[in-house]
């Protein structure tokens, strides 16, 4: 392991009593824990345990959350592709457990790249209810939207957008708020070496002014008698206790709350905080704190706006103004009020196309509010402010493109489907040659008079899309996705 920087001992030395201490310095002898999460969008836990070829273990703190061994490639697996699984480290499972989302709430997840939360709480939703996922970064933003879509997630915003920004167009909106804050990632040394060379004290500094401008714009988002989390991987106190204290001193209308799995950490150094020490538990450096906002619930669909902010109305139809500023970054967006409103609307031919293929391929017309986007049709959730400016990396479900005279399906419109949901189905076996083919981008033969789509099954759960051609199957898995060598 890249040897530790003297500076970051000395702080943890005065942080730690001697015992204590020796304890925290001997784990970094120790490999980092690994773990996963199934998806409860695509299985169960019996079924996910069952068809899983790893040895797993239980995470205490999660009921989705398993150890693995570090030898096994969970990441290589086609299971992978399916989306039955999120790759992630087990103390990181504990801060969604302390949000404690719930079907049907809107949540936010303010700093979410790559994910890993953000595909938990999409999880815990049960497809009802609202995700804002939002990422500062461009290409770290990228890897969200993708993750969300192999996660099957139907009730999802991707936004690329400045807390800042955001606030201002979604004041007291939401019912749960995790802020994942960026941070000197102290608790990543066994994991991320890259992450010791990074470190300095500068960077605690630094990363503590970000944090404490973050955390009062997400609070502003927090609906009354909402949930407010906030999480670092790091142990320095200033990034972690030390921005608490300070925002609960100014926001004298929150208040720091327990959470059932609480009892499996290490009490923080300010009340009802919780720290995850790596010597204390099977997993890396975290640090977790619960806020609620006081004050009623507000019914949904009734923001109240926080004064200086405009009110934001939901009698809007949602997402057009959006759609307008994606293509005019694309230099193709129209130009004027009246024409950006017709932007989105989903033209009755393109309507029709849709439902047609609906019909021949699925067994259903999935419902709520359909855009536009271009050429690419959305699903998207119930209750949108207008977010005219806003940055939108993923409008809701993607359905497919609107081609002249024919639908396209897209790659997340399968991987959300349920076994009921497609007429048509091409399973590959996971240990089989075609497998790989496929992942690949290879095309795969078809039988004669094959024709039209099928949707592409591993183990029954879907990986993507397959169009008849020619007496072979055309491979649709995306570009980007596909399997190297
Ligand atoms: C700890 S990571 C989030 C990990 C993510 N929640 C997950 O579970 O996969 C923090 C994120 O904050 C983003 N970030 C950096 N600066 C930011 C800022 N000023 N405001 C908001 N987010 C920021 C980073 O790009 C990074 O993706």
């Amino acid at each position: 392991m890249t040897p530790l920087p003297p500076p970051f001992i000395e702080r943890m030395t005065a942080l730690l009593p001697p015992p204590e201490r020796e304890a925290f310095l001997k784990s970094y002898g120790q490999g980092p824990a690994q773990g996963l999460r199934f998806n409860p969008l695509k299985l169960c836990r019996e079924d996910f345990l069952a068809s899983m070829p790893f040895r797993l273990d239980p995470v205490g703190w999660c009921p989705e959350g398993f150890y693995i061994d570090g030898e096994d490639r969970p990441g290589k697996h086609p299971f992978h592709a399916a989306g039955l699984y999120y790759i992630q480290e087990p103390s990181a499972m504990a801060v969604v457990e302390a949000l404690d989302p719930q079907p049907g709430e809107r949540v936010l997840d303010l700093c979410a790249a790559p994910g890993g939360k953000a595909t938990q709480i999409a999880g815990r939703l049960k497809g009802r209810g609202l995700l804002v996922a939002n990422e500062i970064h461009p290409k770290r933003v990228k890897v969200l939207s993708e993750n969300l879509e192999r996660w099957g997630a139907r009730n999802i915003l991707v936004t690329q957008e400045s807390p800042d920004r955001l606030a201002g167009r979604f004041p007291s909106y939401f019912d749960r708020i995790v802020v994942d804050a960026p941070c000197s990632g102290e608790g990543m040394f066994r994991k991320l070496p890259e992450a010791i060379e990074d470190w300095s004290e500068e960077k605690v500094i630094r990363c503590a002014a970000i944090q404490g401008e973050i955390l009062p714009l997400a609070a502003r988002m927090l609906r009354p008698g909402g949930v407010l989390v906030y999480s670092t991987c790091t142990f320095a106190p200033e990034e972690n206790e030390g921005q608490i204290e300070a925002f609960l001193r100014e926001h004298r209308e929150f208040e720091g709350e327990s959470f059932p799995a609480a009892p499996h950490f290490t009490p923080g150094y300010l009340g009802k905080t919780a720290r995850l020490w790596p010597h204390r538990l099977r997993g890396e450096g975290h640090f977790v704190a619960r806020l609620r906002k006081s004050g009623e619930r507000a019914p949904h669909g009734l923001p109240e706006a926080d004064a200086g902010e405009p009110a934001v109305s939901l009698a809007d139809k949602p997402l057009r103004v959006a759609a307008w500023r994606m293509q005019s970054r694309h230099g193709k967006g129209p130009r004027g009020k009246g024409r950006r409103q017709d932007k989105t609307a989903v033209p009755q031919e393109a309507r029709t196309l849709f439902e047609d293929f609906c019909r021949e391929f699925l067994r259903f017309v999935p419902d709520g509010p359909l855009a536009l986007f271009g050429d690419a049709l959305y699903a998207q959730p119930e209750g949108l402010p207008p977010l005219d400016g806003i940055k939108v990396a993923r409008a809701g479900w993607h359905l497919g493109t609107v081609k002249p005279g024919r639908f396209e399906p897209a790659h997340a419109l399968a991987l959300a489907l349920a076994k009921e949901e497609w007429q048509r189905s091409l399973e590959v076996d996971p240990d089989g040659g075609d497998i790989l083919r496929y992942l690949r981008g290879e095309s795969l033969t078809a039988g004669s008079g094959e024709t039209g789509w099928k949707v592409v099954t591993v183990g029954g759960f879907p990986l993507g899309w397959v169009k008849a051609a020619g007496g072979q199957w055309k491979n649709h898995y995306p570009k980007g996705l596909r399997w190297l060598g």
